[in-house]
């Protein structure tokens, strides 16, 4: 089970800082949106030099100009790119062949997925990586629940969970065992993001 660390809603310099102290604690490293936003590709291939060792996955959401997208963001050095489930087929489809190309990965986002038919179509379309998510506006209303595991049952996916996930939902998590575990605020907005993270990793293995 792999430890993702989500950068959002931080500035470059917090980037930076939570990273010194806890890339060697996680596996992946992922840029947020809203930082890609805010400072686009420079900090992710800044981020690329920093860590070499460090999967790193950018959080495009990408939901249209898949081929481009796709293309951008491995050729700043991203290992995963992330798509929305709801975007058109072509888009999906545009996205997994530059990965396939590249020899890169796309995640699917599946926030706001809830029907076990477009789960079928975006096995069929050749997506092995799918992300249950519970977004941040989300948060203010329902946090995450096990029971998003039923979307992906009896399906072939690797699958990663996100949203707001912190130290004491781990262990029913785990359980389900999902590939990849990505956590933002818990570790970025910890008052120790080093002891916070080496915790996650800790309960993980
Ligand atoms: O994709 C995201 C927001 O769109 C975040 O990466 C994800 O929600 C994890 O952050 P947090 O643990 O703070 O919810």
């Amino acid at each position: 089970m792999k430890l993702q660390l989500a950068l959002d809603r931080l500035t470059k310099e917090e980037c930076l800082q939570v990273l010194a102290h806890t890339h060697q604690m996680v596996d992946i490293i992922e840029i947020g949106t809203g930082i890609i936003k805010e400072y686009g590709m420079s900090l992710v291939r800044k981020i690329r030099d920093l860590y070499p060792h460090n999967i790193l996955l950018i959080d495009m959401k990408t939901c249209d100009a898949g081929k481009h997208e796709a293309k951008q963001a491995f050729a700043a050095g991203a290992d995963i790119t992330t798509a929305m489930g709801f975007s058109s087929n072509q888009t999906i489809i545009d996205m997994l062949e530059v990965a396939k190309k590249e020899n890169k990965q796309v995640l699917v986002d599946l926030l706001g997925i809830n029907s076990d038919k477009r789960m079928n179509e975006l096995q069929d379309l050749g997506v092995n990586l799918v992300g249950l998510h519970v977004g941040k506006d989300e948060q203010k209303e329902t946090s995450f629940s096990t029971e998003l595991f039923s979307l992906v049952k009896g399906l072939e996916f690797n699958v990663a969970v996100a949203g707001g996930i912190n130290l004491t939902m781990v262990p029913e998590i785990k359980k389900y065992q999902p590939d990849i575990i990505i956590v933002g605020s818990a570790i970025t907005k910890a008052e120790n993001p080093d002891k916070t993270a080496k915790l996650f990793k800790s309960i993980l293995q």
